[in-house]
């Protein structure tokens, strides 16, 4: 096996990294900032700041209009890549708290993206089953419950058009998916990842960012 991960991401590096990325806007470092504040236990779901930048440029390279965030939490995931949707592109984001998008809605409106924006509070799976039948999603972000992500793939797939992407979100599970006694979140994961790669519909790669994400292109 050719070993590539010789390089340790020191928090030097990745405040290096972070450095020669496009930098956040006042909105997007502001939300950071109030969710750490206001939800200090949770606010490590919050997608990593180096996940803001490189959300808007696969939406911008895949030219998507139509998008389904599975997860928003305070909504740093969907305001970044709403930021790069056209005018006229439609994002669905998907969540079961009213108190943490509640922050999100704020945001999205301060930064002039609100009506791109259709927030739907319910449990994700009848959301998305609700979603028409035929092929019509550009990109899906994939971040919510892992226990439900197979079930989540499942419906979104087949509602992907040839050539969409999903990118899913936490598939290294903080390393837990290379224990073999995972069990809850790390062993669902470990599930997840071994449909996704044996998934013939769907041409995958599974990248360390962060705590991994595998980019999902519809063949
Ligand atoms: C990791 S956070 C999402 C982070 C978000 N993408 C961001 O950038 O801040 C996971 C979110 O999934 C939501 N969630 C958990 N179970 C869910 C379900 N069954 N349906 C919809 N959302 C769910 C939680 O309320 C939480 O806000």
């Amino acid at each position: 096996m050719s070993k590539g991960n010789t390089t340790k991401i020191t928090d030097e590096l990745y405040a290096y990294v972070l450095a020669h990325n496009p930098p956040l806007d006042a909105v997007q470092r502001e939300l950071i900032r109030t969710t750490w504040e206001r939800f200090p236990d949770s606010a490590m779901m919050q997608s990593a700041e180096e996940q803001g930048p490189l959300l808007a440029f696969l939406v911008r390279l895949t030219g998507a209009r139509h998008i389904v965030e599975v997860g928003t939490f305070t909504g740093f995931s969907a305001l970044s890549m709403a930021q790069a949707l056209p005018r006229d592109g439609r994002l669905i984001a998907c969540d079961v708290s009213e108190e943490w998008t509640a922050y999100g809605r704020e945001a999205w409106a301060r930064a002039g993206v609100a009506d791109r924006i259709e927030l739907r509070i319910a449990p994700a799976r009848d959301t998305l089953r609700a979603m028409p039948d035929e092929p019509h999603i550009d990109l899906a972000y994939l971040d919510a419950d892992k226990v439900n992500y197979i079930a989540y793939w499942e419906e979104l797939v087949p509602r992907l058009r040839q050539g969409g992407l999903i990118v899913s979100d936490n598939v290294l599970y903080g390393g837990a998916v290379v224990d073999p006694d995972a069990t809850g979140g790390g062993a669902a994961i470990k599930e997840f990842n071994a449909h996704v790669a044996a998934d013939r519909r769907m041409e995958s790669v599974m990248l360390p960012v962060s705590d991994g994400i595998t980019l999902s292109r519809k063949r």
